[in-house]
């Protein structure tokens, strides 16, 4: 179990595979440069960035799925570590965004896609609406993409959303944290900090 969390009462968490690109979304948030880089599994315990006067707080947590080098009982432990930390912490959860690579997003689920399998994308996503977590896809590395709209649309279907995707704004938010463009995570962050009567915190996603 990840040890050292801030006491806040209102955070927002990243979490997703590993190398989609969660903690360059995170220095893109609050211009703090975490450590990124080509090699998955890079970040392992949470890094929080918090804010004590609105006792608010970002948090990456370490990404979970294939990593190479990292054996299979590791990944597994992490991805176990991740789930309890969202689990018991949900009540002070504003949204939890799962970060996702636009790129590669719908053939890794569809190749972990079977009678006994869930991807861990798609199980993540059923997780956070399960305990009440909102959550927010955001669907990195858009600048990759040329098909845009389909694959946002086949990403709403695998994730059991109907359809074109604009209807589900304040769900999925096309961004390319890379290229500083996160327009659309901002927006939906602001309008689940709204619904949460936590206008107070606008300010760090304006
Ligand atoms: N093309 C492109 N590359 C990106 C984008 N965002 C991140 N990357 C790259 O993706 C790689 C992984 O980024 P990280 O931010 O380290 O990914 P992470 O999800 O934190 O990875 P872990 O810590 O292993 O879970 C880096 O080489 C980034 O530069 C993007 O919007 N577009
Ligand atoms: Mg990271």
């Amino acid at each position: 179990m990840f040890e050292g969390r801030p006491d806040r009462d209102a955070e927002v968490v990243f979490l997703g595979r590993s190398n989609v690109g969660k903690s360059t979304l995170m220095r893109e948030l609050t211009g703090h440069d975490f450590t990124t880089g080509r090699k998955p599994g890079v970040t392992r315990s949470p890094n929080h960035f918090d804010w004590a006067p609105e006792s608010f707080m970002f948090t990456d947590l370490p990404g979970f799925g294939f990593m190479k080098g990292v054996p299979e009982s590791q990944r597994e432990q992490i991805k176990t570590d991740v789930v309890r930390y969202v689990e018991s912490n949900a009540d002070d959860i504003l949204a939890g965004v799962l970060v996702v690579d636009g790129k590669s997003v719908i053939d890794i689920i569809d190749r972990h896609s079977g009678p006994d399998e869930v991807p861990h994308d798609v199980e993540m996503f059923y997780f956070l609406d399960d305990i009440d977590v909102p959550a927010i896809v955001a669907v990195n590395k858009m600048d990759k993409v040329d098909d845009r709209d389909e694959r946002l649309d086949d990403l709403c279907d695998r994730l059991g959303l109907y359809p074109p995707w604009q209807q589900w704004q304040e769900t999925i938010a096309p961004i390319s944290a890379k290229r500083g463009s996160i327009g659309p995570l901002k927006e939906a962050l602001r309008t689940h900090f709204h619904d949460a009567k936590r206008d107070d915190l606008l300010k760090f996603v304006s």
